[in-house]
């Protein structure tokens, strides 16, 4: 059985995310314990045929518009709330699975997964993009030093189900309001969000290997 991961490919930066699960593949395939293959997703046919899905960066109201007007919306829907798949979603892809938006939240019909609220562009015109070396050793082994992406990036601001919601990185500081300024979190086992690109990372494959195994291959093998 090869274990299927899809990456949602209406808009965005969905390429870039399929190339770095691809090399995750070719390099790491012997310390998989199953066949794993990648797959763009524009349909619900497409869908069907994945264990996983990857929600890119991108524009989230472009990406809500065109799953409403395609009728993929519902299939969407179903899929990210099946408890037995994986979804990850980063940046527009984290705001499109969160449950609440704090701004501009008429413009997108978010598939009300992560309980979270979630801010658009929280870090304003001035500092729209900017990479930042990360310390995320506390969840993924060893890897102190990864450079996380931020363009005109998202912060969830507040958990509103911190039973189940885990804050994996949070960045010094608070936005103007007060809030917190969390990047990175996981509800349950088979949730992930990241404000920030990990596939811009270039020849930097430590995310997506950590999601495969965390997320993707536990998931599968219950
Ligand atoms: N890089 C990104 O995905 C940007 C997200 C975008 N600002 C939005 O609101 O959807």
């Amino acid at each position: 059985m090869t274990v299927v991961i899809g990456v949602l490919a209406l808009q965005g930066a969905f390429i870039e995310h399929v190339r770095h699960v691809e090399k995750c593949i070719v390099e790491n395939r012997d310390f998989y314990e199953k066949k794993l293959s990648v797959m763009t997703v524009k349909d619900k046919n497409q869908l069907a045929q994945c264990d996983a899905l990857i929600i890119p960066g991108g524009e989230s109201t472009a990406m809500s518009l065109i799953a409403e007007r395609t009728g993929f919306y519902d299939d969407l829907y179903a899929f990210v709330h099946n408890p037995s798949k994986v979804t990850w979603g980063t940046c527009a892809g984290m705001i499109y699975i969160s449950q609440q938006l704090s701004n501009e939240e008429k413009l997108v019909k978010t598939l009300n997964l992560l309980k979270v609220k979630v801010k658009r562009n929280a870090f304003g015109r001035q500092a729209q993009s900017s990479t930042r070396i990360c310390d995320f050793s506390n969840f993924i082994p060893h890897c102190n030093d990864f450079p996380a992406t931020f363009i005109r990036a998202p912060v969830i601001e507040e958990v509103l189900d911190p039973e189940h919601v885990q804050v994996l990185y949070k960045l010094d500081g608070k936005d103007n309001g007060g809030q917190e300024l969390i990047v990175a979190a996981k509800q349950k086992n088979n949730i992930l969000a990241t404000s920030f690109h990990p596939e811009l990372a270039e020849n930097d494959i430590r995310f997506h290997d950590w999601f495969i195994r965390e997320f993707v291959l536990k998931n599968y093998s219950k």
